[in-house]
């Protein structure tokens, strides 16, 4: 009888595993607290290793086709005119804009697409207990029903609740920098960069293109307050009204546009744990190790997502857990690495930083390679940093 995973969370991890040990033979529920698939996110840039991966599930050419067709990065002052320019790289440079650039939203539904016969998915519902029982795990969902698994993934992002009843003692570091992702709609004005204004007081407003008719608009601040991303939709919006309240450019729209507008609104944090499974439950993406700003959080969950289930396909789950902790951990660890200071620099506070800043970009877009440098340096490790491994089973 084929083996059975129960996979918690929809967004990439845990469609991607699905889809990796649907190759393997394995039978897949994924239950998504969500009533659906979440359409919620900006631009995702998947690089090196991860689009490595897409590619071995078959998926880079319809994750090209779904990009959101970004012509590169602008730095704008308030009047919109452009500070520095950085066009999208070719193939998998480093820099603001990569070749493949894909609403997070639709990778998911790539990937959900490609494995909704196979998969079992239950939208709506979430795991409520866990008993391992060595052989096996049975996991109670919140609906009442029972399942038993081989094993038990747990993909549910920083914030995950089924992580704190197996592995209670993760390690959140809430790095000061809170995100506010709306979706809202597209003007005239609205062209295919990705324009991204600063203002003092470590204030930021982007606007970015999408292949869906709308445009993403995200606004970051550093603050040093806690669990912001915990207050209910009414408190956000009041939050984000407050601070930028005095901020010009295109922010006035953006608030206008916030009561109707679909909100994602989190702090920004990194996830440490002592080990990524106990038993038959394991952890997975950003529920297991979230790196923070930057966006290298969707090719690591990629690469994690083959990595288990290529070790999975290669022996039994005991092993299969400890080579998957093994060989990703080096990987985590270095995109962990970030630096405060850098954050602090693409966030100026005053007046005079936010003026050095301007100074800098513009000196950096007639080198493009800098800033491609920089945003390297800033976002962790080269995407490449891992080399991904033959498994004998199919991806
Ligand atoms: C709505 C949304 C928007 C995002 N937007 C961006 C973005 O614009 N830019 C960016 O760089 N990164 C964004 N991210 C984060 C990015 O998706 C991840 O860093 C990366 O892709 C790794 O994904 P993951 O699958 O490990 O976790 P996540 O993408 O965080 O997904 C976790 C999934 O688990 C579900 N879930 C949570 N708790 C439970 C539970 N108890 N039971 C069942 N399901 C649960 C969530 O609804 C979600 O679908 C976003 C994530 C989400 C959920």
């Amino acid at each position: 009888m084929s083996r059975h995973a129960l996979i918690s969370g929809a967004s990439i991890a845990g469609p991607a595993l699905a889809h990796q040990l649907n190759a393997r033979g394995w039978r897949t529920t994924v239950v998504e607290r969500a009533p659906r698939l979440r359409d919620e996110g900006q631009n995702i840039d998947v690089r090196g290793a991860g689009r490595e991966v897409l590619r071995r599930m078959d998926l880079e050419d319809a994750a090209l086709a779904a990009g959101t067709g970004e012509v590169g990065l602008r730095f704008v002052d308030d009047d919109g005119g452009a500070v520095a320019e950085f066009p999208a790289g070719e193939g998998d440079t480093a820099g603001g804009t990569a070749e493949m650039e894909i609403l997070r939203g639709e990778l998911s539904r790539l990937v959900y697409e490609r494995t909704q016969d196979a998969t079992d998915y239950r939208f709506g519902e979430q795991i409520a207990a866990l008993t391992d029982h060595g052989d096996g795990v049975t996991a109670r969902l919140a609906g009442g029903e029972e399942i038993d698994a081989d094993l038990v993934v747990v993909a549910e992002g920083t914030r995950s609740r089924t992580r704190e009843l197996v592995l209670p003692d993760a390690e959140v570091t809430e790095l000061g920098l809170q995100v506010a992702y709306l979706t809202i709609p597209r003007t005239d004005d609205d062209d295919r960069w990705w324009r991204w204004h600063s203002a003092p007081g470590s204030r930021s407003t982007s606007l970015r293109p999408d292949n869906r008719g709308t445009t993403r608009a995200m606004l970051a601040f550093l603050s040093d307050v806690r669990g912001l991303g915990e207050l209910d939709r009414d408190a956000q919006i009041t939050v984000l009204r407050r601070t930028y309240a005095d901020v010009g450019w295109q922010a006035p729209r953006v608030l206008a546009a916030l009561e109707d507008a679909s909100l994602y609104f989190d702090a920004v944090a990194q996830i440490r744990l002592p080990r990524w499974s106990t038993g038959r439950v394991a952890v997975l993406g950003d529920a297991a190790w979230a790196t923070g700003p930057f966006g290298t959080g969707t090719t690591l969950a990629l690469v994690g997502a083959y990595i288990l289930a290529g070790e999975l396909g290669e022996g039994d789950v005991t092993t299969a857990l400890a080579r998957y902790e093994e060989r990703m951990r080096p990987f985590a660890a270095q995109a962990q690495d970030v630096k405060p200071a850098a954050l602090r620099a693409m966030n100026p506070r005053s007046g005079a930083g936010l003026a050095v800043q301007r100074k800098v970009l513009g000196l950096a877009g007639s080198l493009s390679s800098v800033f491609g440098g920089l945003v390297e340096k800033l976002a962790g490790p080269p995407a490449e940093g891992i080399e991904l491994p033959d498994y004998h089973s199919a991806a």
